[in-house]
């Protein structure tokens, strides 16, 4: 099977009111322990390779792990560069195999996120592959920079339109509240789902992207700290809300956080009980086990998206 666009995706997720998952990869039990959950619940999926994912394990390595993935599972997968924040990047993804980019110009002016997002999508386009942009900025971490709650603006929809006409753009992220990594929120969990539903209203049939979109598990989080682990006060998006927003355009919704932490959780109790083991296989095989149960726990609770391959 080869890699696919999210373009079919998207479609049977817009006109089905389900989201996609797209999950962050840096390794292979990572994606193992994904795609053997997509497969299970035979979901439609998207792999996403960050910046510093690319660092971390080279691209060359997490190309050859899903041309693997894809022919071990006979699935069709979106090979996604997640938060690309310079036209080379998304250039060097392009050009090295994969079938989707993001181009993050959210930090950027808006005439100039227009213009960056543009250039990528032509030089996209004309191979073939599809692109991901983001318009309004959200609060967390995101390539080891924090961007505190002041700095977070909200997506305008009548901007998102004029962006979404004037790049030609296949999806948008927009900043309703969500946030990335593990500490979201202070108080309450809010997202402007009024914003959400003008937007969507504006773009109709276009789809639209969460990031930020982890729930930051209990189960997880009360792990990782009962077996050693001090994570205090982390907070995620609650599921019902995830699935409201599937219902209103949102069609990818990004992951991440909830992988780190399932895994950490699981390797941490591994070691507090079985102090005297040193094979990787030994933790690492209940770590990818954790990871396939969290995400098919998410394809059909969360993003409702099981069965729809
Ligand atoms: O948006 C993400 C990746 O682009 C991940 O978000 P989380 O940190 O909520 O998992
Ligand atoms: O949005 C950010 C993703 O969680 C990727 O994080 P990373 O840049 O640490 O790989
Ligand atoms: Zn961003
Ligand atoms: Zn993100």
């Amino acid at each position: 099977m080869p890699l696919v666009t999210s373009q079919e995706m998207f479609k049977k997720a817009y006109a089905g009111q389900y989201a996609v998952g797209a999950f962050n990869v840096n390794n292979m039990e990572i994606i193992q322990g994904i795609v053997e959950a997509a497969k299970e619940e035979q979901a439609p999926l998207i792999l996403q390779v960050s910046a510093g994912a690319r660092k971390y394990a080279k691209h060359i390595y997490l190309i050859k792990l899903v041309e693997a993935a894809l022919e071990d599972s006979n699935l069709p997968i979106c090979l996604h560069l997640d938060h690309g924040e310079d036209f080379e990047i998304c250039k060097s993804c392009i050009d090295g195999g994969f079938s989707s980019v993001m181009i993050d110009g959210s930090k950027l002016p808006f005439e100039e996120n227009i213009a960056l997002t543009k250039k990528v999508v032509d030089y996209a386009h004309e191979r073939g592959v599809v692109v991901e942009a983001e318009l309004g900025r959200l609060a967390g971490i995101e390539d080891a920079v924090n961007v505190s709650a002041k700095d977070a603006t909200y997506t305008d929809p009548d901007q998102a339109v004029e962006f979404v006409e004037r790049t030609g753009v296949d999806s948008l992220a927009i900043a309703i509240g969500t946030s990335h990594g593990a500490y979201k929120f202070k108080g309450e969990c809010k997202l402007d789902f009024d914003r959400l539903e003008t937007i969507s209203k504006l773009l109709p049939n276009f789809p639209l992207v969460l990031h930020g979109a982890s729930t930051v598990l209990p189960e997880f989080v009360d792990k990782c700290n009962q077996f050693g682990g001090q994570i205090k006060g982390a907070q995620g998006v609650p599921e019902d809300m995830l699935l409201r927003a599937g219902k209103m355009g949102v069609c990818k919704i990004n992951i991440d956080t909830d992988l780190r932490l399932a895994m950490t959780a699981s390797v941490r109790e591994h070691f507090a009980n079985n102090p005297s083991d040193f094979d990787p296989r030994q933790y690492l095989k209940p770590a990818r086990e954790a990871i396939k149960g969290m995400v098919k726990h998410k394809i059909r609770n969360v993003l409702n998206c099981s069965g729809r391959l």
